[in-house]
């Protein structure tokens, strides 16, 4: 478990640009030093606008996108064509520009796809996929991530973990469905906390005042059923990346001066 470091930057633009280069930096590191990298995507707000500004960004090509491994957090069970699945989102505002290679991008699956309406058969085939997807360095049923990006919601949900549902309380599965999330569509597929705590680093990403209170929880020492979020940290490292307004409820000597 790793200490969470806050870093703040100035508005929600400023705090996807800057993430987008981190993240930029970070697979290009991991290559170096493996070969290839693995990320863990988000959806959300902030998921999708980081997304965006890497899209944007020259350095984009520092990547050899080929040599990376893309998994979500989380899905929205819903239609394959529906454009409020994650992985449509992130499509759109990335994914498709990019020279990837088609068999290291893992979609969570669609409610038309060969599980059916089956969430939970759904959710034991993308754990299996994760399991066949690990070395013997990994020490367990996923990979360790190089980086799991999740974004914060208002009620401290994260991946689609909400609070005092089951999936956040799960601590034997990688990979559960999700019934009766209150924010929708209500079923879902999400990585589980033990999951999440396999990655070497989290970012856990959130701007905006609606997200104010949630940060504050998740960072006052909360417990991770009734503030998922609380719950989310890297074997290595923890970095919260908010904007002025995301932590405006946090004490001021918790973090660094903001960026200016
Ligand atoms: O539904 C979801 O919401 C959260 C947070 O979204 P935001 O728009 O409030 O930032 C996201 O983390 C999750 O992946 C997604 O499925």
């Amino acid at each position: 478990m790793s200490a969470p470091q806050i870093v703040v930057h100035r508005d929600k633009e400023l705090m996807a640009g800057a993430a987008a280069a981190r993240l930029i930096t970070k697979i290009v590191d991991a290559q170096s030093a493996r070969g290839s990298a693995s990320v863990v995507l988000t959806g959300g707000r902030n998921g999708n606008g980081l997304l965006a500004a890497l899209a944007g960004s020259p350095a984009r090509d520092a990547v050899d996108w080929s040599r990376i491994d893309l998994w979500w957090g989380d899905e929205r069970f819903l239609p394959a064509n529906d454009p409020e699945r994650n992985e449509a989102q992130a499509r759109q505002a990335l994914l498709d520009a990019l020279p990837l290679d088609p068999a290291r991008v893992h979609p969570m699956a669609a409610s038309d796809g060969p599980h059916g309406a089956d969430v939970d058969d759904a959710a034991a085939a993308y754990a299996a996929e994760l399991d066949r997807a690990t070395t013997p360095e990994d020490h367990g049923p996923v990979p360790a991530f190089d980086v799991l990006m999740l974004g914060v919601g208002p009620d401290t949900h994260v991946a689609s973990l909400f609070p005092e549902l089951s999936a956040v309380r799960e601590t034997e599965r990688t990979v559960v469905g999700v019934h009766g999330a209150p924010k929708p569509p209500p079923t879902r597929i999400s990585l589980t906390l033990p999951a999440i705590r396999a990655a070497r680093e989290v970012w856990l990403l959130a701007a905006g005042e609606d997200k104010a209170r949630a940060v504050a929880l998740a960072l006052s020492g909360a417990g991770e059923i009734q503030v998922p979020a609380a719950g989310a940290y890297g074997t290595r490292r923890t970095l919260w990346l908010l904007d002025r307004a995301a932590a405006a409820g946090l004490p001021r000597e918790m973090y660094p001066p903001a960026s200016p």
